[in-house]
């Protein structure tokens, strides 16, 4: 077995390994990045670019389904499955392409390929060729989906991952989607919308991530009147058979059901890849998830020359944090001993499906735990007046503010535009904004953000910072 010696190891060479490199070269040429799959990242390859994509083509032909309510009739809609999936991948290769430039740019030497595992504290053995001694070492060995064992042994090639769809040559007949959770509701919608069968399975009433319970129980509204959904669905048994898969459940009336699909898409969460990674062989501490116990805002583990970042870490799983989690180690791996706490951006998480799903700042559920004192403001969608004016005027946004000071904490929703509405309560998030900073800002009229303005004029009187908004008024179009 070969030996190499190296500054900065980095095992993974995804959105935070290639962060971490670029950081960790700043102080030092001795970087060391090891990849034991393909390079492209999960984001590019298997996650947040083709899902956006296979999810454009579903609104497209959402869209021409729906224009009827506008006048405008198009006929019958034929949704070509292979031309759908053909344009998926070419555009998804395009953008892995994007990375794989990048990678090859980088100095061979400084590349090592296959899986990595800890032999020492500040030792790995990677792919039985070679020995790396590092003098600090990044983990950013990314997550992967959880799928009961059972279950893959009884389907084989009929239980598919977020992987797998981005493999299809075309569009199946139907599809089992087990998880109610981010993949799962927006991969369900998307293949709905693409005339593929879809029945979405929870084991609670629980759908999305959203943790205020009003919001909850509108989008459990929501999706119910487009999707066929089976929630608390128990004892879920899948079986393998001629046409692919026979799925049966009990659901929440008691009466066991039974319906057969082509494919049982499990969509039930990830875990972080770091059960395969030697760590028993280390000095490390390790919580009870199994992930070495680490600072946010340094991604050091402990006092050790080990540092961590994105999925691995088990936390937001989200490729903005990956990438400032990767940079913050790969900084402080390359600087090390001189290790730097980094502050950390506001939350924000955002749900492509339609209507989206957004959380910015402190959720319901965070302000509850922590016992932080709030008030909540809240605007539904359904008559606020652009919303309508484009035939999206579905969910409710609400927003919390601190009691005394007047702050704005953070917000939930369900509705259209999530994703930008759910970028300025961010920001505002993060600069501290009061509520009123946030009304005294520029307001478009016909907008979406006016429902926002409603939300925090709501906000503002639940507050007591000034009387009750005025719901019938000139500058008060329908829905603001
Ligand atoms: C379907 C789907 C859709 C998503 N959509 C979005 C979205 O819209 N927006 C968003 O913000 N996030 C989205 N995400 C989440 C986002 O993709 C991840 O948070 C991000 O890709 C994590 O980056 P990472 O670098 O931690 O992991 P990865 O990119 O997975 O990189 C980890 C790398 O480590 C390698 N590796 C693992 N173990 C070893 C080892 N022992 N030795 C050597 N190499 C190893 C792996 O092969 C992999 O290449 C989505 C995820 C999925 C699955
Ligand atoms: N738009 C985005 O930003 C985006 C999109 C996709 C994925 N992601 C990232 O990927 C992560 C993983 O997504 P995910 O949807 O797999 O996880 P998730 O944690 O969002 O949801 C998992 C779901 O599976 C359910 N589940 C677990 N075990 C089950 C069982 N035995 N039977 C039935 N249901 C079961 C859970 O109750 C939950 O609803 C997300 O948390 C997010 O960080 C982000």
């Amino acid at each position: 077995m070969k030996t190499i010696q190296t500054d900065v190891a980095i095992i993974g060479a995804g959105s935070a390994g290639m962060a971490a490199y670029r950081a960790a070269l700043a102080h030092t040429d001795r970087v060391t990045l090891i990849e034991s799959q393909a390079y492209g990242t999960t984001c590019a390859r298997v996650g947040c670019m083709p899902s956006k994509l296979l999810i454009a083509a579903a609104e497209s032909a959402h869209a021409v389904k729906h224009s009827g309510q506008f006048g405008v009739h198009a006929g019958k809609v034929n949704i070509d499955g292979a031309e759908v999936m053909a344009r998926v991948i070419s555009e998804r290769d395009r953008f892995v392409g994007f990375v794989l430039d990048t990678v090859e740019q980088w100095p061979p030497e400084n590349r090592l390929w296959g899986h990595a595992r800890f032999v020492e504290d500040m030792a790995l053995h990677v792919g039985g060729h070679t020995r790396v001694d590092a003098s600090r070492i990044v983990i950013a060995t990314g997550s992967r989906p959880a799928v009961p064992e059972a279950w893959r042994r009884e389907l084989g090639d009929r239980l598919i991952v977020n992987d797998d769809v981005f493999a299809w040559s075309t569009l199946p007949t139907s599809v089992a989607v087990v998880g109610t959770g981010v993949i799962g509701l927006e991969l369900a919608q998307a293949l709905h919308r693409l005339g593929v069968r879809v029945r979405l399975f929870g084991r609670t009433e629980r759908v999305g991530p959203l943790s205020d319970p009003l919001l909850q129980s509108v989008t459990r509204d929501v999706f119910q009147k487009e999707l066929a959904m089976s929630l608390s669905a128990q004892d879920i048994r899948p079986r393998r058979n001629e046409q692919g898969v026979s799925l049966q459940w009990i659901a929440s009336d008691g009466v066991r059901h039974e319906e057969e699909f082509d494919y049982l898409l499990a969509a039930m969460g990830r875990r972080p890849n770091i059960d395969n990674l030697g760590l028993s062989m280390t000095r490390l501490e390790l919580a009870a998830n199994g992930v070495p116990v680490f600072d946010r805002r340094s991604g050091q583990v402990g006092n050790s020359p080990v540092f961590i970042a994105g999925d691995a870490l088990d936390d937001r799983g989200l490729l903005h944090e990956a990438a400032d989690e990767g940079r913050i180690a790969g900084d402080n791996a390359g600087r090390f001993p001189d290790v730097r706490l980094r502050l950390r951006r506001a939350p924000l998480a955002v749900v492509f499906s339609e209507p989206q799903i957004m959380l910015a700042g402190a959720s319901h559920a965070e302000l509850t735990r922590d016992g932080q004192a709030f008030e909540t403001g809240v605007v539904s969608f359904e008559d606020q007046g652009r919303s309508r004016v484009m035939g999206r005027n579905q969910g409710a946004l609400h927003v919390y503010g601190e009691p005394g000071t007047g702050r704005f904490l953070g917000a939930e929703m369900i509705g259209p535009a999530a994703e930008h509405l759910g970028h300025l309560l961010a920001w505002s998030a993060q600069r501290g904004d009061t509520v009123q900073q946030m009304i005294d800002s520029p307001f478009y009229h016909p907008v979406i953000e006016e429902g926002l303005r409603t939300a925090l004029r709501h906000l503002r009187s639940k507050l007591q910072l000034a009387p009750s908004a005025i719901d019938q008024c000139i500058d008060c179009l329908p829905g603001t």
